[in-house]
């Protein structure tokens, strides 16, 4: 039928009420049609999908574990719940961590005791546990063993962002994301936000920064705001770097509290060593003080693999030892007592030697060869830049 034949009154007449729910009706399906056909294109074509699935399937899971019911979690939540750790893997306490005794005092009274025990500090603004607060020093040191034992004696839930999970995404993603990370933080409260390399994430800001990425720095850093004006907010975000220098400074205002976190010294090295060593066979000869001296340079994390080398040593020698040999034993079965029977027998003794003192001292000596090894690249990167 051509235009021509409909009455032209069909268009300018007012349509009736039937025709006009109609109408709405038939205009509804089509929009919730077009919406979802969209949403279906854009979801198979999203390469990070499959990760949002995976994520999920995570999240709903350590949801379960830390005992979280009945909180109703976004999509951009549900990626960031991902990074919960389970309570059951986070088993250290401050007696897994030696020789930072005066850090783990201060920590308790500024951070933890303002937690604890909320009522002495309510009416006082100044004594609010801190929002921010900065752990610094070099790789290995026990930046994070401080903050997993924080959260885990404070009883917060511990939320270990990967700057990667912010700044991996397609535009515009992100900036929801760093909303989700404080809105899952403030619906698990009291939580801690701890982000491990936080320079690699919140550095200076410079002009060659991607509007999306400054954009983002900026929310973060205003949501972060957020959690300082709400005083019944238990959220707490714990930074680690080797590089503080390079961190924004105002993120650096923002984390007025800060630890530093040294290579250990004489001293430390010796507690470091006796409680990697604490469980282990060691010979009763070792002098742990003499192994503390030779490990000048050495960082907690250098300490506990030279231990784990020294102990590999051991079960060496056991798998090379346990051989089938010859041995002169005595025959109970002979009349003589002084005749020497030769036989072959199985050395199979289920026994390990102990760690001796020239285990720990060739452990020592392979670490300072890959120590000199590692750092050679570096050397010669700073000799070019020279
Ligand atoms: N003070 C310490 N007491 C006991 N163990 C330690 C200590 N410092 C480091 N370690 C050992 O080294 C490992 C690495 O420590 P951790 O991950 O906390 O270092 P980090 O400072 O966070 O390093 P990075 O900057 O590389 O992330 C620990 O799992 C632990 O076994």
């Amino acid at each position: 039928m051509v235009l021509k034949e409909i009455p032209a009154d069909n268009f300018t007449r007012p349509l009736g009420r039937n025709e006009v729910i109609g109408l709405l009706f038939r205009l509804t399906i089509f929009g919730a049609v077009t919406y979802f056909t969209i949403k279906w294109m854009v979801d198979a074509i999203d390469p990070t999908r499959k990760q949002k699935v995976e994520a999920q399937k995570q999240a709903e899971k350590l949801m379960k574990q830390i005992g979280v019911k009945n909180v109703k979690l976004s999509e951009y939540e549900m990626s960031i719940a991902a990074h919960l750790v389970d309570p059951l893997s986070m088993q250290i306490t401050w007696g897994d961590i030696a020789g930072l005794d005066d850090v783990i005092t201060e920590l308790k009274d500024t951070v933890i005791l303002p937690i604890q025990k909320r009522h002495l500090f309510h009416g006082s603004r100044l004594l609010q546990p801190p929002k921010g607060v900065l752990l610094y020093g070099p790789p290995g040191c026990g930046k994070t063993l401080i903050a997993k034992a924080t959260a885990r004696e404070a009883g917060f839930r511990f939320i270990n962002l990967q700057p990667s999970t912010l700044t991996d995404k397609w535009y515009g993603e992100s900036q929801k994301l760093a909303a989700a990370v404080f809105s899952l933080a403030i619906k698990l409260q009291p939580s801690i936000i701890f982000i491990d390399e936080i320079d690699s994430f919140l550095r200076s800001r410079s002009s060659s920064d991607h509007e999306a990425t400054a954009m983002m720095k900026a929310q973060f850093m205003s949501l972060w705001d957020g959690l300082d004006t709400d005083h019944h907010c238990q959220v707490i975000i714990m930074g680690a770097t080797n590089r503080p220098q390079d961190l924004d400074s105002a993120i650096l205002r923002r984390m007025p509290t800060r630890f530093h976190i040294n290579q250990p010294n004489l001293r430390q090295r010796q507690a470091i060593l006796k409680l990697i060593l604490a469980n282990e066979n060691v010979d009763t000869t070792v002098d742990l003080s003499e192994v503390a001296k030779d490990t000048d340079g050495f960082s907690g994390s250098d300490l506990r693999e030279m231990c784990r080398d020294a102990a590999l040593l051991c079960v060496r020698d056991f798998v090379h030892n346990n051989h089938t040999e010859n041995r002169y034993i005595l025959c109970p079965f002979v009349q003589c007592q002084q005749l020497l029977v030769r036989f072959r027998v199985t050395v199979d003794e289920d026994y390990i030697r102990p760690i001796q003192q020239q285990d720990l001292q060739k452990a020592i000596g392979k670490m300072k060869k890959s120590k000199t090894a590692g750092s050679q690249p570096m050397l010669l990167m700073h000799a070019a830049l020279d």
